[in-house]
């Protein structure tokens, strides 16, 4: 089956109104394949204002969300908000939400689900520390991080998750995973979903790279059978480079 390729900007805690706009301007300007589906994650105070002045093509994420729907959780958003904004997208246990915020797979499982069940695509993120990687134990942290979101969800939730799979040592270092690394973990992650879920999850679930991922990476790493698109972090706030990453795609 054939896996729409996904390429996705991180924005994490940067930018501001003025780079907000030129990122926008960018994506309203610039032209990439039909085949390549775009999806940017600003923080949360430009939600807003990113949904209404990027084209429509471009899908909108928020880089994180709660799990009840309203009430005395200060500084939280909720799946609602996100709706009401029409914002389709979320950015679910990524690396650092983990290690800063201590969110554990359990919860990282129940946001994923709270997510879906309210109507959003959720990006949901996974990956090994270096230390994992070295005591190899990479796809044991990674099924057990998977597990824990597939544990909340029925088969068809499937339809509106993409996994991005962001080994802890490749991020924001410059240290990109190469192409065979990857695409054996994106390879064994499938092969988890095909066992633990079905092969027809596993043959339609998108699995993204992420991890330094810049203009100069990515044409390699796209030519792996399982890399389905990148989760950029640093390069998305690079309006030319962001452009050249989403027309790697070959
Ligand atoms: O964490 C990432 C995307 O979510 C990757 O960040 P970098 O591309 O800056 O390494």
């Amino acid at each position: 089956m054939a896996r729409k390729f996904l390429v996705g900007g991180n924005w994490k805690m940067n930018g501001s109104s003025q780079l907000v706009s030129q990122l926008v301007k960018a994506l309203n300007e610039g032209s990439w394949s039909s085949n390549v589906e775009c999806v940017i994650a600003p923080p949360a105070p430009y939600l807003a204002s990113v949904r209404s002045g990027v084209r429509e093509a471009v899908g909108v994420a928020a880089q994180n969300v709660w799990v009840d729907p309203k009430g005395a959780f200060t500084g939280e958003i909720s799946t609602e908000m996100l709706k009401d904004l029409n914002i389709g997208w979320v950015i679910i246990g990524h690396s650092e939400r983990r290690s800063i915020y201590g969110e554990s797979d359990e919860l990282v499982g129940k946001k994923v689900a709270a997510a879906v069940k309210a109507g959003l695509k959720v990006i949901a993120c996974c990956g090994e520390s270096e230390s994992e990687r070295d005591a190899d134990k990479t796809t044991e942290v990674v099924f057990r991080q998977i597990k824990a979101i597939a544990d909340q969800l029925s088969p068809k939730d499937w339809a509106n998750i993409v996994i991005a799979y962001e080994p802890v040592w490749a991020i924001g270092t410059g240290k990109v995973a190469t192409p065979q690394q990857a695409q054996e973990v994106h390879k064994d992650i499938r092969n988890w979903l095909a066992k633990n879920v079905s092969s027809d999850v596993a043959d339609a679930t998108r699995i993204l790279y992420g991890g330094s991922v810049s203009a100069k990476s990515s044409p390699d790493l796209q030519k792996e059978k399982d890399i389905d698109g990148f989760l950029v972090g640093g390069a998305s706030l690079k309006d030319k480079e962001f452009l050249e990453i989403l027309n790697s795609r070959q």
